[in-house]
């Protein structure tokens, strides 16, 4: 006998979290929980706003249909789901097959808010290498460059990710530069979408021997990835991308290019960060995730994050929004 379950979860935030525009108050999203015969399946659907294209209104609609779809034939036409639902479902489904292995890579890069003393600490905790990861594109490029020479030269041993978010002029992103010692650039793992347009970050790479990594670009219209100068990595939110096939698929054609693919968050609830850590694993040995995004939520879920005190919700204290079987 097949069943589906799909429950809701809304989860309050840390009180500082801001996306692009707005504050983030609280995270919603969806589990689906899959079960044929004794196996059982589940996946998190949770569209990130003003990252997602689709709500979590239009994705829950979605996934109702699609399970009703799933529990009558089985089929299912990939092509037409938004993106977080591809994901959830196919990992529900992935999961009820067994096919994604158990162990996690929890050695996420450390997500840094500016405070060396804060950063000193959690590098301490780690084992593995030690990189970790800084927004830049917030305040002033120069205070940026100020910043980033500062974590380098306290912490020899130390890579960083940055990220702007495509926040940065030619000006802007040249004035950063600038100010960061030359010696200093290539332990610059890789800077996220320093300029507006892929061109422009691609000529700050060119001038500048700072190597970038694509994001936002992954999820431009008509994009094909690219071997480039200067393009070291692609940063890969699962939830933004689609089905695990998707996935799968990008982080070959990166290896294939010689370049690096990080699994990274959109924010899942520590429940979806533990499956990332395990897609991690599994599709990316040896690269560090982009995954220490649990410390922006008040709770966790279902599944606690290795280390994380925040209290823990369980599935079953979720609303059921809609259940069948077959
Ligand atoms: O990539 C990581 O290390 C953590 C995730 C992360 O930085 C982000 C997740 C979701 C939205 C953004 O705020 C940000 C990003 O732009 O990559
Ligand atoms: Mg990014």
């Amino acid at each position: 006998m097949k069943h589906a379950t799909l429950y809701r979860y809304s989860l309050p935030m840390d009180s500082g979290v801001i996306l692009r525009h707005t504050r983030l108050v609280r995270r919603d999203g969806l589990i689906v929980k899959l079960k044929n015969g004794e196996k059982v399946g589940r996946g998190e659907i949770a569209p990130l706003p003003e990252f997602s294209t689709e709500t979590i209104e239009q994705a829950q609609t979605q996934i109702e249909l699609y399970l009703a779809q799933w529990l009558e034939s089985g089929e299912i036409d990939w092509e037409s789901l938004y993106p977080s639902v591809a994901f959830g479902l196919s990992v529900a489904l992935a999961e009820l097959e067994g096919e994604i292995p158990a162990e996690g890579n929890f050695l996420a890069a450390p997500l840094c808010s500016g405070d060396p003393d804060e950063l000193v600490e959690k590098l301490a905790e780690l084992l593995g290498e030690k990189v970790a990861k800084i927004k830049v594109g917030l305040y002033e490029p120069i205070r940026d460059g100020i910043v980033v020479n500062m974590f380098l030269e306290i912490l020899p041993d130390l890579r960083l990710r940055l990220d702007a978010n495509r926040q940065w002029t030619p000006a802007k992103a040249a004035q950063f530069a600038n100010y960061v010692n030359p010696a200093f650039r290539s332990r610059i793992a890789f800077l996220e979408e320093p300029c507006q347009t892929p061109e422009q970050s691609l000529a700050f790479s060119k001038e500048t021997g700072i190597a970038i990594a694509w994001d936002e670009t992954l999820r431009d219209e008509g994009f094909s990835l690219q071997c480039k100068t200067g393009l070291s990595a692609i940063v890969i939110k699962p939830t933004l991308v689609g089905s695990l096939k998707t996935v799968k698929a990008m982080v070959e054609q990166a290896h294939t290019l010689g370049m690096e693919a990080v699994i990274s968050s959109s924010i899942e609830s520590s429940f979806g960060l533990n499956t990332l850590s395990r897609i991690a694993h599994w599709l990316t040995p040896g690269t560090v995730p982009g995954l220490d995004t649990v410390s922006l939520f008040g709770e966790q879920l279902e599944q606690a994050w290795p280390g994380c005190e925040l209290p823990l919700k369980t599935l079953t204290d979720c609303e059921v929004v809609w259940q069948a079987h077959q």
